[in-house]
């Protein structure tokens, strides 16, 4: 059934009540496919391809950056700048050389979504966007396929199985309706403990297995992660599927769905960081460019606000900012506001969270008040490639 030296490899498995034998075999004749190589990919990957599973599809349109190494364990300071899904693919194939590996560098869209993933018997969301939750979601009802999904952030975590089984439900069950923006943010926003994707990752991975196996059992649960809680995680049962779900109660009409869905636009908008690329022309009147706050500094006495958090403006800051963190200054502005300040610039990280900082301080100041397009990772990039921002 197996190749000998296979007998030795995955003995330790094999051994355990209700894997056995025709566990292993049903790993090698599996297919699963994990989109996103980043820090839930990394780790699921890993695990994957060790276990003994057969084919294994990696999907990722982004490229290996220094900031990723901390928690995107497969990729190394030599593979930055190449394509993570290559990357991956090559660490993979050092690890088990059965395996075989696609790697596929674009980015999961709705068009072609269904195509990359259609082959591959179980789906791991391993990514960190909301649009490409919902379709990952969609596109797993209509090929009836389990979606085991993953999220982390800051020291946070989650894991879902959507779609298992007889009843299970979507994403859409749970979700009908996407979070506000504001409420969500990406790891390059709200920080990232690199192991805690690391423990969610590899969940994702053992829930993947136990599928496969047959060692899953089918009732619905939302796995809480807080590695600064004790006990850290916390199950909560979950309904079975939703008669009324959008998605996954309306049938064969779910593919329809996924071609009709502009699904950025149903989950509000521009992706978070949308002042940094540009989207959204700032007006002059109340928003400068980094090189336009680097002139005026040379000569002008300001008052300049630095809105990130305490821990990230010890990490680095302008010199003769003050530091009142968002959450401060919209709770109560006028307590926030310098006294005697004439003009204000108000500056962040990306230069989002410096928007709704200098429209609250808006409401109560009589001096004018201005903020920093595209914060302090463009003063990195265009005006000092010396400041520390990561
Ligand atoms: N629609 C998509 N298609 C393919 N890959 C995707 C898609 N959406 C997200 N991803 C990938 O999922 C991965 C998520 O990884 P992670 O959450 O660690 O964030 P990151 O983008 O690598 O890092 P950071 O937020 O720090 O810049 C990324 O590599 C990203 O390119």
């Amino acid at each position: 059934m197996l190749p000998l030296k296979d007998y030795r490899r995955y003995g330790r498995q094999m051994i355990l009540e209700g894997f056995g034998l025709p566990g292993q075999v049903k790993l090698k004749e599996a297919s699963v496919v994990v989109v996103g190589a980043g820090g839930l990919g990394c780790p699921a990957l890993q695990y994957l391809a060790a276990s003994g599973i057969g084919r294994i599809g990696v999907i990722d349109h982004d490229v290996v950056e220094l900031s990723n190494l901390h928690r995107q364990i497969l990729h190394t300071e030599t593979t930055i700048g190449t394509p993570k899904a290559l990357s991956a693919a090559k660490a993979l194939s050092v690890i088990n050389q059965q395996l075989k590996v696609e790697a596929v560098v674009q980015s999961l869209s709705p068009t072609n979504a269904t195509k990359l993933l259609a082959t591959y018997d179980v789906i791991l969301d391993c990514t960190d966007n909301a649009p490409t939750r919902y379709l990952l979601s969609d596109v797993a009802v209509a090929l009836k396929k389990p979606l085991v999904s993953g999220a982390a952030q800051r020291f946070e975590g989650q894991l879902c199985i959507y779609n298992y089984g007889e009843n299970g439900p979507c994403y859409r069950c749970l979700f009908p309706k996407p979070p506000a923006q504001e409420t969500v943010g990406t790891c390059e926003e709200t920080g990232i403990l690199g192991t805690v994707t690391g423990v969610i990752g590899n969940l994702q991975a053992l829930e993947t297995i136990k599928i496969i196996v047959g060692l899953k059992d089918q009732a619905p649960s939302l796995l809480l992660f807080d590695a600064l809680r004790t006990p850290p995680f916390r199950s909560i049962k979950l309904r079975k599927k939703k008669p009324a779900c959008a998605a996954c109660g309306s049938g064969e009409k779910t593919r329809g769905m996924i071609d009709n869905t502009d699904y950025v636009q149903f989950c509000g908008g521009p992706p978070a960081n949308w002042v940094e690329r540009g989207l959204v022309p700032g007006s002059a009147e109340t928003r400068i460019s980094t090189k336009d706050l680097h002139r005026i500094l040379a000569t002008e006495v300001l008052t300049l606000i630095d809105v990130r958090p305490r821990t990230e403006y010890g990490i680095c800051h302008l010199p003769n900012s003050l530091n009142i963190p968002l959450n401060e200054l919209v709770s109560n502005p006028k307590a926030a506001m310098p006294e005697g300040a004439k003009d204000i610039y108000i500056l962040c990280r990306l230069g989002n969270d410096s928007q709704i900082a200098a429209d609250a301080l808006r409401e109560v100041s009589t001096a004018p008040v201005k903020d920093i397009i595209g914060g302090l990772v463009s003063w990195a990039r265009d005006v000092d490639s010396s400041f520390p921002i990561y």
